[in-house]
């Protein structure tokens, strides 16, 4: 069997994905997503002018072997473009070999560990009331894990708070948007909203939040210790991921469960943070680290330290990628949580899939490979459009973290 051809697909259904199609002489294809929020059209050059020509010939049954030859071959390590390129021929070949042998992908990946995969929706709102009437929507839809994320008195803007309570898409401007932030104003809210969250939601619904690396260290022991009445199922991204001893300081204060990892590309950004036993969820996802068979090595090496998984799931993964995370979150003994944001009507148009909400989990599709496509005659109708993510300043005019 081979590689006869490969091209990227690009469109823009709402919001920019990247999608790789690999074409094999026996007229089975596979696909994978490869978009990078923001950072979209470099992955375009990357697999078109550097990966495809590579593909070309080669038996696409060889997963592991492509997957060495594109990581060792570049020479030049790692790296987001780089690995969301790899992640995208990854999934693409787990869809062509799932179809070859007319099983779901999860099949080859050892069969399921679970029925359902448990997911957590995004409940944002403007104020503490706004957020809480959204989690209750949330709850009453089934939804088990909700993620809470409310306005910050003061702040015209905040991280994960949008005007469409249901589809947050931070990428907003064809230039980045500016936010303004205060450490100070965001540490007095938190804490009261996971306060009246607990007490109107109740006790058994799992409730998350996501900093978005705007604490140091110690201010992120503070917040954690804070929220520990309220039990919350993590904290994400309390601090940038860089240093890696800033989570040594937090663990010394907090018993909140930490989660990182949606920016890591491969197992050499999480191995230190794993074997010192510093976070609690690993949230590398299949597109920007290294695709399911890099994912795997990742989950397997955080099992040793009951270190559990929390993929990144937000609407800038497009279908194609929350398939393939499916497949994987369904098969591994060490599953945390997947996180899901859904997607647009559009989107869900223009990727045709299988995988289904049911009671708060998310249902991996039967149908042999990753039971999603890309109805290409539709995505050229919604062409790129350039779009940045936020940066965010100090109200001094500091540049600060988004
Ligand atoms: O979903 C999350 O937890 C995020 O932090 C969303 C990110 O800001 C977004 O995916 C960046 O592209
Ligand atoms: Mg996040």
């Amino acid at each position: 069997m081979k590689i006869v051809s490969a091209k990227v697909i690009v469109t823009c259904p709402g919001r920019n994905f990247v999608t790789l199609k690999i074409m094999t002489d026996q007229g089975v294809y596979g696909i994978g997503d490869a978009t990078l929020n923001g950072r979209e059209l470099s992955v375009v050059s990357y697999l078109e002018d550097h990966v495809i020509p590579c593909l070309i010939g080669r038996d696409p049954q060889q997963i592991e072997d492509i997957w060495q030859y594109l990581y060792r071959g570049a020479y030049w390590r790692r790296g987001p473009v780089t690995m969301s390129a790899i992640s995208a021929v990854d999934m693409a070949l787990w869809d062509i070999k799932g179809k070859i042998a007319g099983l779901p992908v999860y099949q080859l990946l050892g069969g399921r560990s679970r029925t359902g995969i448990m997911v957590y929706g995004h409940a944002n709102g403007t104020s503490i009331e706004n957020t809480i009437e959204v989690a209750q929507e949330y709850k009453a839809m089934g939804y088990k894990a909700i993620r809470l994320q409310c306005g910050v008195p003061g702040l015209a803007s905040t991280y994960g708070v949008s005007k469409d309570k249901m589809f947050y898409e931070p990428a907003d401007a064809d230039l980045p948007t500016e936010n303004v932030w205060s450490t100070e104003a965001y540490m007095r809210v938190v804490p009261k909203l996971f306060a009246a969250a607990r007490e109107a939601l109740g006790e058994e619904v799992h409730l998350l939040h996501d900093v978005h690396h705007r604490l140091t260290p110690i201010e992120a022991g503070r917040l954690g210790r804070d929220l520990e009445p309220y039990r919350p199922f993590w904290m994400e991204d309390s601090v940038v991921a860089e240093n890696q001893d800033n989570f040594k300081l937090i663990r010394q204060h907090t018993t909140t469960p930490l989660a990182v990892g949606e920016i890591f590309s491969s197992i050499w950004d999480a191995k230190d943070l794993i074997q010192n036993q510093l976070i609690d969820y690993i949230r590398a996802t299949v597109v920007h680290a290294g695709g399911i068979s890099h994912l795997k090595k990742i989950a397997s090496f955080a099992e040793l330290y009951n270190v559990r998984t929390g993929c990144h799931g937000a609407t800038d993964l497009s279908p194609v990628c929350m398939a393939a995370a499916l497949h994987f979150d369904v098969s591994i003994p060490n599953f945390g949580i997947q996180e899901y944001m859904r997607h647009t009507p559009e989107t869900d148009e223009v990727f045709p899939h299988g995988y289904y909400f049911d009671k708060g989990d998310l249902m991996v599709s039967e149908t042999p490979g990753l039971g999603v496509d890309i109805d290409e005659d539709l995505a050229a109708k919604y062409p790129y459009k350039r779009a940045y993510l936020p940066v965010n300043r100090l109200q001094d005019g500091t540049l600060f973290n988004w």
